[in-house]
């Protein structure tokens, strides 16, 4: 008997597998059970969104079909196609036996969404593979390709073809055969020598990991409960932490942020385009233009993706080592891959092509610029671009911040240029911002989010302004961090209360990870420091607000950051990693301090965190005003894989949510009175006016937005 379930659990799907169950055991004439899904995928578990009301989520109901299914007297057996996660995972582990197909994947991601796998999934799978494998898969929530699952002991066959046929014939063989041994339930946790020590070392492991966020840590309560407790006593330690998890509110964020990456695929602009009715262009080739840090990741990124690639630099002593970094970092992602399905092929000049030659890129679908951030020099790459590409190739500049229309303004074809924002290191970060310029056609943004699907990261699609989305909303954060600095704290502090927050790294440990010369050239290019700021312009002020001279007085002093030894910090050496808080900065602020006649005073954590978090929001309320994003999602898409946002927070805009708006308005206010001189702190009128009618859901904000002059 077959019994066919869906991609993930409702309550009918799981009626009908009660149904189908109950059935197959009262009918004589049937002697085993065969279980798989509709359209080749086994099954992703249960509903995501029926979580956020759990009373009535038919989840509840997934446990009980689970044992009913071990209980089974005839034979079950799973046939696993496409995925089995989560819950899909555990039924299969209800099941006496598990065959899957080839190209299959497994896996228990419920931590990923702030949940532990809560149908008997954490007191199954150590029977079947042991406490190390099955705490990893749990932790991490990663999905394993069915040949590392048979290799586990997790499924009993692998069907090269015809999965069912397969289980069908494993079916037809153990009829009649004990159940009592392939009832998971009824076996024992393998015992390791040094249990109690592995279990330790692994909750501190991920609770260095994890940094605040909780589901890891009770994923590894749940399966120390398995090792230590009879079944029936696990099931109950189980459910017990289930609960808790639901109810913490990071299952919440978290659960939030899987939507919001798959919402932002569905982009549109102001001025009407949209994914629904945007056609892509192939990209069958490509090219990529300067062999930097950035260039040499995106290089590496599209070999990963199987995309042919030419790679160019200005001169053979640049080519030459650029070629040699690329090289490099494809030998490191080969080994990486090694052993699994998919080979990387860049020893062959077809697959990957290093030229000083501009004409090389005469038949390429798209063009990826990379140079450094320097509008002159990209305007005249973009110029040249324009002369030599075929005429429906992408034109993309990879920029943080510069006016995609002004490079665009060098070609004859502006609307297929486009700006691709890529993440360092470029082959490594999942975020891919694109940005439109007034004259990007529909198809050139499609075009360019399909390329981010290819390339396996998130594309969100942005208008242009100086900074675009990521950069524009992390400047007033940075800008108050410094600002903290110069009114008595010191970067280690304020570092402390980000990084607890749960940012992978504070913003003072960031720009020497970065550079401040980065941020240096940018403030001499506007004029804000060096030589051509005007004699007389006060040191702190700059058109009239506050500005902190600070990073360019340790530029000056040659403190560039971990590159030179020396920046916010101390390091061991130039290149070093390890910061440590540096005595001579503290009596450089000292000193800066007495300049200026600023008193030091002592500054608590909620000032750093909310002056930070609050500014950095302000300025997204003012992006989503714009119309320069589309909503509050694409922010904090942006911010989870782009900036280092603790993901079990949301992301920006969701934190504010769930703070409360009236709140970050009266502390904003509240911020701003103190520091009128600081535009970042005055609350934004769209926050206002989300207050003003009563706070809506986020999903609501944007129908209070009114795009009377969009900058698109
Ligand atoms: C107070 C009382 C409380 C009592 C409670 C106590 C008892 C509770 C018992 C609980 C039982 C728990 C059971 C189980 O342990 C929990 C779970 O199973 S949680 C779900 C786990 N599964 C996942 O996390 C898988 C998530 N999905 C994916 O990773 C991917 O979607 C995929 C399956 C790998 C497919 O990837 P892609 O091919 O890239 O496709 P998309 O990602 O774009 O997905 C397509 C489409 O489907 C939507 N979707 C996918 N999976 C789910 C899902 N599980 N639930 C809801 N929706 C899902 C996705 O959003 C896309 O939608 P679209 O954007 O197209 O609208």
């Amino acid at each position: 008997m077959v019994i066919e379930s869906l991609f993930y659990f409702s309550l009918a799907v799981l009626q009908a597998l009660e149904d189908g169950l109950k059935k197959a055991d009262a009918d004589p004439s049937v002697k085993a059970v065969m279980i798989c899904g509709e359209n080749g995928k086994f099954s992703a578990g249960a509903d995501i969104r029926g979580f956020s009301a759990p009373q009535s989520h038919p989840g509840i109901g997934l446990a009980p079909i689970v044992s009913l299914i071990e209980s089974s007297e005839k034979p079950v057996v799973a046939a696993i196609e496409g995925v089995a996660l989560g819950g899909g995972l555990e039924v299969a582990l209800g099941c006496h036996y598990r065959v899957a197909h080839v190209k299959a994947r497994m896996g228990l991601p419920e931590v990923t969404i702030g949940l532990l796998p809560g149908a008997e999934g954490t007191q199954r799978l150590p029977r079947l593979i042991g406490v190390p494998a099955a705490l990893d898969m749990i932790t991490t929530g990663k999905h394993i390709p069915a040949t590392e699952a048979l290799k586990l002991g997790l499924v009993d066959e692998i069907a090269e073809e015809n999965t069912i046929e397969a289980a069908i014939r494993l079916a037809n063989k153990v009829i009649g055969q004990p159940l009592a041994p392939r009832r998971l339930s009824l076996k024992p946790v393998p015992t390791l020598p040094n249990m109690e020590a592995f279990l330790r070392e692994a909750l501190v492991k991920v609770k260095k990991q994890a940094r605040g966020c909780l589901a890891p840590e009770l994923c590894v309560q749940a399966v120390r409960a398995a090792s230590e407790r009879p079944f029936a006593e696990g099931l109950r330690r189980e459910r017990e932490l289930f609960r808790l998890l639901l109810s913490s509110g990071q299952a919440r964020a978290l659960q939030y942020a899987f939507f919001a990456e798959r919402a932002v695929r569905r982009w549109a602009t102001p001025a009407g385009a949209s994914w629904s009715s945007a056609n892509a262009q192939p990209v069958r080739s490509a090219a990529v233009i300067g062999l930097g840090t950035m260039g040499r990741g995106i290089v590496t990124s599209l070999v990963k993706a199987n995309i042919p690639v030419v790679a160019l630099e200005q001169d053979l002593e640049n080519l030459k080592k650029g070629r040699k970094a690329v090289m490099l970092l494809l030998e490191r992602e080969a080994m990486k891959m090694e052993g699994g399905a998919q080979r990387l092929d860049f020893h062959n000049p077809a697959r990957l092509q290093f030229t000083v030659d501009f004409d090389l890129l005469r038949d390429v679908d798209l063009v990826i610029e990379a140079v450094f951030e320097n509008m002159a020099l990209k305007k005249e790459i973009f110029h040249k671009l324009s002369k030599i590409c075929k005429p429906g190739a992408l034109l993309c500049t990879n920029t943080s911040a510069l006016n995609i229309n002004e490079i665009a303004s060098a070609t004859s074809r502006p609307q297929q240029v486009i700006g691709t924002h890529f993440f360092s290191p470029a082959h490594v970060m999942r975020l891919l911002e694109i940005i439109y310029g007034s004259h990007t056609s529909p198809s050139a943004i499609a075009t360019a989010m399909q390329l981010a699907k290819a390339l396996n990261k998130i594309g969100v699609v942005v208008g242009n302004c100086f900074g675009f989305v990521g950069n524009r909303m992390m400047f007033p954060y940075v800008q108050q961090a410094v600002f903290l600095l110069e009114e008595g704290s010191r970067p280690e502090a304020v570092d402390e209360v980000l990084e607890d927050f749960g940012f992978k790294i504070g913003p003072f440990r960031m720009s020497d990870l970065a550079g401040l010369d980065v941020g240096w050239r940018s403030r001499q290019g506007q004029g804000l420091t060096g030589p051509s700021l005007p004699a007389g312009t006060p040191a702190r002020q700059r058109h009239g607000q506050r500005y902190s001279p600070l990073p360019d007085l340790l530029c000056e002093h040659g403190r560039f950051g971990q590159k030179t030894g020396h920046g916010w910090y101390l390091y061991e050496k130039a290149g070093g990693r390890t910061a440590t808080p540096d005595p001579w900065l503290h009596n450089f602020l000292a000193r800066y301090r007495d300049t200026h006649g600023i008193k030091a005073r002592a500054i608590d954590q909620e000032e750093i965190l909310e002056r930070c978090l609050f500014a950095l929001i302000n300025e997204g309320f003012a992006i989503l005003a714009e119309g320069i994003a589309s909503g509050p999602e694409h922010l904090d898409v942006i911010y989870i894989n782009g900036y280092g946002w603790p993901r079990h927070r949301g992301g920006p805009m969701f934190y504010a949510s769930t703070v409360g708006l009236p709140r970050v308005l009266a502390k904003l206010e509240q911020y701003s009175e103190v520091h009128p001189d600081v535009p970042g702190l005055r609350p934004n009128a769209f926050l206002r006016k989300l207050v003003a009618v009563g706070s809506p859901p986020l999903q609501e904000w944007m129908s209070y937005v009114s795009w009377q002059s969009p900058k698109l």
